[in-house]
Order: structure tokens, then C-alpha cells, then sequence
């Protein structure tokens, strides 16, 4: 099994912490991965639009954390994104996985939540499992 990262920069004190968690439990569990950046959260649907024309990819994870500023732009980079990844899970019917934090966290909450990628890819690989079972 083949999983994508799709890894925002922003804030990538955090998600640099996270796509380690990501990649250690995929080593742990035998699944190989490939890793793309992009800028930001926003940014993430069309580094997994490419991702996903790949052939061998069979599911991606999206890793972001998505901090709270002093006005509400941070929800919309946030409800986009997730609109859009789940759009194109369905659309490519292939497994795309949230890991992203926030909306509205702080960055000592996003810290603490550094595990969503970890389990953003356990799911990510239960749901390439169960589609291949049908
Ligand atoms: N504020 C956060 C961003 N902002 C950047 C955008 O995601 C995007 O790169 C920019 O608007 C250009 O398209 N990104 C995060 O991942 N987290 C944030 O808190
Ligand atoms: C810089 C950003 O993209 C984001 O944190 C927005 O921050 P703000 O709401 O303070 O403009």
C-alpha cells in the first residue's frame, strides 16, 4: 500500500511534528508513503488532486494545522480546504483523510493535537483496506 502526504509549511514547526508521527507509524505498520509540500492548508486540494492521479497512490492524508488569528480567516482557509478534500475523495473514490487541526486553535492547541496525522493515516489505511475487501 502507497499513501500521499500532502504537508502544509505553514506553521511548520507543528506540522513538521506531525508528519514525523505520520511517517513513524506508517513505517511501523509496512505502508510506503510519498510526501508533497505545499504553501499552506489552502493550499493542500490541488497538491492532492495531483496525488491522486497518481496510479500506486491508494489513499492520501492531508496534514495542516490551521492556527487562529485576530480575525476569521483562518475558518475560511479551513472549511475550503476540507470542502474541496472531501469533494475530491469522492470524486477520485479514493480515501483522503483529515489531518489537519483547527479551525480556532491556539498554537499550544495545535500542539497537543499533533497526533490527528497519525490518526488521520491509521484511518487513511482501515479505509484502503475496506474498499479493496468490497
Ligand atoms: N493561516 C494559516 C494558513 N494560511 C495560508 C494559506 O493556507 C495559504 O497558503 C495562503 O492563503 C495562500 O494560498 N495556512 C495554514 O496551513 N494554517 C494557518 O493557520
Ligand atoms: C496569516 C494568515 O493566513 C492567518 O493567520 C490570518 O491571520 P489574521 O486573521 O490575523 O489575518
Amino acid at each position: 500500500m502507497k499513501i500521499g502526504m500532502v504537508v502544509a509549511e505553514f506553521n511548520y514547526d507543528i506540522t513538521m511534528m506531525m508528519v514525523e508521527r505520520a511517517k513513524d507509524y506508517a513505517d511501523f505498520l509496512g505502508v510506503e508513503y510519498k510526501i508533497l509540500k505545499v504553501p499552506g492548508t489552502f493550499d493542500i486540494p490541488l497538491g492532492i488532486k495531483k496525488l491522486l492521479k497518481i496510479d500506486d497512490i491508494d489513499g492520501i492524508i492531508a496534514i495542516g494545522a490551521v492556527i487562529k488569528g485576530e480575525t476569521d480567516h483562518h475558518r475560511i482557509i479551513m472549511e475550503n480546504a476540507a470542502r474541496k478534500i472531501t469533494d475530491l475523495s469522492l470524486e477520485y473514490e479514493k480515501p483522503v483523510a483529515l489531518g489537519i487541526s483547527g479551525p480556532g486553535e491556539s498554537r499550544l492547541q495545535a500542539e497537543a493535537r499533533i497526533d490527528m496525522a497519525k490518526e488521520a493515516l491509521e484511518s487513511c489505511v482501515k479505509m484502503v483496506k475496506s474498499l479493496n475487501n468490497l
